[in-house]
């Protein structure tokens, strides 16, 4: 009987990694991933998101600073890289063989491959195991990827933009699997994805990146609660905001709705809560939106 693997953590204080000259990814990134907790790595394009997933897979060394995985050192380790898995989109599979091929090679490589779970999924993903990996279409190969990072059941677990170019149902059948065989098989699971809307209920924490840096990262709750819109007539909501900074405003007639950032302690909403205004939760892509804009636009004036 093989021993339920235990989750793993990561760790990264000052992390730097420079291509050449040319390009920055990480910028002294400081961040923590929660073991046992299912991430979601947020970050515009560029913003260092794949850079840092290839570090804590191994496959490549840091310029400076540290990074940690389960407190060891990742880079061509042997002991992290067999607790953890990494899917890439297009890579990692034997293109010229049919599929079956590709996960019978997971499976003697994976400690803790589940071949029903593979099997399953595929059939149910819609993929055909006897096709070759290069005559699969683009999201018939991200269904392949997401089978891999899901069937490994490794400790650590990272998919860098699974969902891309698989269509809205086998989005769907990805993340419905990951939530069941996630409570099933608690491990630490870090997604990087631009839709953030369709899979932010699957996240427990967050992380988005701007830059090469950490913008927010926390729970999901809490990053969500950093955020709220007003609602109600225009004079009335300016009143409440009293010249305060509004990250986005849509005026319909009479009436404006605006979105603000908050924090604990802030008197904002109970301001709002007197003067009779409706108070609404942002989403998380919303707020992503706003705060990475943001960051743009106040790194293009100090520039
Ligand atoms: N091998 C490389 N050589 C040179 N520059 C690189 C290399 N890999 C990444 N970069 C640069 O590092 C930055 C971060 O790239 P990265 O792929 O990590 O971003 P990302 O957040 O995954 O972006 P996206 O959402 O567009 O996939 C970009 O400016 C990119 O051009």
């Amino acid at each position: 009987m093989t021993t339920r693997p235990a989750p793993i953590g990561v760790s990264a204080r000052s992390l730097t990694k420079a291509f050449g000259t040319d390009a920055t990814a990480l910028d002294g990134l400081d961040l923590e991933i929660r073991a046992g907790a299912i991430t979601g790595l947020l970050g515009r394009n560029g913003a260092g998101k794949s850079t840092l997933l290839e570090l804590v897979a191994g496959f490549d060394r840091p310029t400076s600073g540290t990074l940690l995985v389960d407190g060891e050192d990742p880079f061509e380790n042997p002991v992290t890289a067999a607790d953890t898995q990494l899917v890439r989109e297009g890579g990692d599979t034997f293109d010229s063989e049919p599929v079956a091929d590709t996960l019978s090679w997971y499976a003697d490589a994976r400690e803790h491959w589940d071949a029903d779970l593979a099997s399953g999924l595929v059939a149910e993903l819609g993929v055909d195991a006897g096709t070759k990996v290069e005559h699969l279409s683009r999201g018939q190969r991200s269904a392949v990827g997401a089978v891999i990072g899901l069937a490994s059941r490794a400790p650590l677990t990272l998919f860098d933009e699974t969902s891309i170019g698989m269509d809205a149902p086998n989005r769907a059948t990805f993340y419905d699997a990951l939530i069941a065989d996630y409570a099933a098989h608690p491990r630490t699971i870090v997604v990087s994805t631009h839709l953030i809307s369709e899979i932010e209920q699957v996240l427990e924490d967050v992380v988005v990146l701007d830059r090469g840096r950490a913008l927010v990262s926390g729970s999901a709750d809490d990053v969500r609660a950093g955020g709220l819109t007003l609602t109600g007539r225009a004079g009335e909501v300016d009143l409440v905001l009293g010249g305060r900074e509004v990250l986005a405003r849509r005026d319909l007639g009479p009436t404006a709705q605006v979105t603000v950032l908050t924090s604990p302690g802030d008197e904002l909403a109970g301001r709002a809560r007197d003067a009779g205004l409706e108070i609404g939760a942002v989403g998380l892509q919303d707020l992503f939106v706003h705060l990475t804009r943001r960051s743009g636009a106040s790194a293009k004036e100090e520039s």
